[in-house]
């Protein structure tokens, strides 16, 4: 018997994220499209095509969604988070488990607004969950047992790495794997339109650019280097590479990058704010 033969899916905020999820568990045959549900709020298209794309079943009678439901995944933007928990609420019963994968909403808010004693699990995912790579961080709630936490390492290890940290920590989280790849793709954004400004065709420059995030990736993975010497191993004396990064430093890239990550966790923890238990004022 594998670990979900018993198990229904519940996707509430039928999005892309939802969706990234939903591809990786059944690319990896965790369970059969038929134990996934989802909803959204107004999306038909978005809804329609989950269905006919992943044969899951997808709807918005919740008492068809609910029957059976097992595990919940919340997947509402934080905006989203106090009308979607209102609305499910008279559905869920604390043999289920709730797995969130909302920014900055903490377990605690969930916790007052469900039945008492509610495993509620809590994920930090990042969108390349759709090709397998998400890094993904969870922590657990108080009412979580070993097995939920099994269950939801091994659902979301469908979609990439699974990392278990302390529930504060995905703060941290979300301004670094969360955000990350926007961040990257900034990255390549800009080295892309540099490299046609220069001439290069897009699909050449798209390809080599490609190539060396997923070079340096790989480097970072199989050597135990620093990122730091790695970047030090590139740069010869007086040659190219020194020539660009000591414009990166008088543009103080590094500093912008800090920045960066900081108001990214700080909007994590403002988030956190507005949602705190006993708060209405989102
Ligand atoms: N996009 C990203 O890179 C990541 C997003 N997240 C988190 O995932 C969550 C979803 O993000 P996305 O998938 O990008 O958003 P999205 O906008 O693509 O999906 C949200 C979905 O929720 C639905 N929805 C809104 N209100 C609802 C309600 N009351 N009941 C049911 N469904 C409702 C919408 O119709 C929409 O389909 C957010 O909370 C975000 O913080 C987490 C990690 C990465
Ligand atoms: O931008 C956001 O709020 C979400 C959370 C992490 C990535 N995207």
């Amino acid at each position: 018997m594998t670990l979900f033969e018993k198990e229904k899916i519940v996707f509430i905020g039928a999005g892309s994220m939802a969706e990234s999820i939903i591809k990786g568990l059944l690319k990896n045959e965790i369970l059969p499209p038929g134990q996934i549900w989802a909803t959204n709020h107004s999306d038909d298209i978005k809804l329609n095509k989950l269905k006919t794309d992943y044969s899951i079943e997808a709807t918005r009678d919740y008492n068809e969604l609910f029957e059976n439901a097992t595990m919940i995944i919340l997947a509402v933007k934080p905006k989203d988070v106090r009308e979607s928990i209102d609305a499910i609420r008279s559905y869920i019963t604390n043999d289920q488990l709730i797995i969130s994968i909302i920014a900055g909403v903490s377990i605690d808010f969930f916790a007052e607004h469900l039945p008492d004693k509610m495993p509620i699990i809590r994920t930090m995912p990042n969108t390349s969950a759709a090709v397998g790579y998400s890094a993904t961080a969870i922590a657990k709630g108080s009412y979580t047992t070993d097995e939920h936490l099994i269950k939801a390492k091994e659902l979301f290890s469908a979609i990439g790495t699974v990392t278990t940290v302390e529930e504060d920590e995905l703060h941290t989280v979300t301004g670094i794997s969360g955000s990350g790849p926007a961040y990257l793709y900034y990255l390549a954004e800009a080295m892309e339109e540099k490299a046609i400004e220069f001439g290069l065709p897009q699909g050449t420059a798209r390809h080599l650019i490609i190539q060396t995030f997923l070079g340096a990736a790989e480097m970072m993975n199989r050597t135990e280097e620093s990122p730091r010497k790695l970047r030090q191993q590139v740069t010869s004396p007086k040659g190219t590479t020194e020539a660009g990064i000591q414009a990166l430093e008088d543009h103080h890239l590094k500093r912008a990058i800090h920045e960066c990550i900081s108001a990214a966790v700080h909007r994590s923890r403002e988030l956190e704010e507005l949602y705190k238990p006993s708060t209405k004022n989102n």
